[in-house]
């Protein structure tokens, strides 16, 4: 039984299979196709921050499956998952609000909502996401984490505590194997030292938050291990 590992891969090969699933999945928007070179061009390492063409499909695909009336983004960076949400819910209406705290990635992301006319039901909020979790009102039915990777237990407390998830809302949370680093440090052997020491540091918090979803006694939490770790929430 070996279905639950990831795929051992290089980073040329990683390029690759996520070519071979665009290349094997349905209608992703031209906004997304654009909107991934434009963020390649705009940001550091080719916006390799930002979530991949495959990863917004899969995002895309549970948007729909969630027919959400609300969505919330923690970490718009230059937008593409919003856009990605926005693409996948033109038939329910869905108001999405996503967080950032940096001005520039923001200015980037508001440029792209208005090329591809997504500003009618995108909101983005500017500010820490723990300030602005502590003060947001309302309840919603898809909530993405991505912001800050040490942050996230303190985020998902907040918004389990101020019942900012609907009672059959779902959370996914990215990022949280860390190319494996979460699981042990010395996986992945084609990362960098700077990145490996990065992951690292991260690794501390995100075993704490792994244990923290899946423990909580309020809710269910499954490790996903696809993209770089998807942590799925719902209430139990
Ligand atoms: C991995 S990127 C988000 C990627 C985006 N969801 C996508 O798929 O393209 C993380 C973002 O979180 C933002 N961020 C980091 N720390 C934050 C904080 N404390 N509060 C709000 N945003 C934060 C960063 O500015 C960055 O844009």
């Amino acid at each position: 039984m070996r279905e639950s590992c990831m795929l051992s891969l290089t980073p040329k090969e990683v390029d690759q299979v996520g070519e071979y699933c665009v290349a094997n999945t349905s209608q992703l928007p031209q906004s997304l196709l654009d909107h991934s070179i434009t963020t390649a061009k705009s940001t550091e390492r080719n916006g390799e921050m930002a979530g991949s063409l495959a990863q917004c499909a899969y995002l895309m695909s549970t948007a729909r499956t969630q027919r959400p009336k609300r969505i919330l983004e923690l970490g718009t960076f230059t937008g593409i998952s919003a856009l990605a949400f926005y693409e996948a819910t033109r038939d329910f209406n869905t108001e999405i609000v996503s967080l950032d705290v940096d001005k520039d990635f923001i200015a980037i992301a508001q440029a792209g909502f208005e090329r591809y006319q997504a500003t009618d039901r995108i909101r983005i909020i500017e500010g820490d996401c723990v300030q602005t979790l502590s003060q947001l009102e309302g309840d919603f039915d898809l909530i993405y984490v991505d912001a800050d990777q040490f942050q996230y237990e303190a985020y998902v407390r907040l918004i389990l505590d101020r019942k900012l998830l609907t009672p059959r809302g779902v959370i996914l949370v990215d990022d949280v194997l860390l190319r494996g680093v979460t699981v042990d440090p010395v996986m992945s052997p084609t990362l960098s030292d700077e990145d490996r020491e990065w992951c690292k540091e991260g690794a501390v918090h995100m075993n704490k938050f792994n244990h923290f979803a899946a423990t909580d006694p309020r809710i269910i939490g499954t490790l996903l291990p696809f993209f770089n770790g998807i942590m799925h929430i719902m209430w139990r």
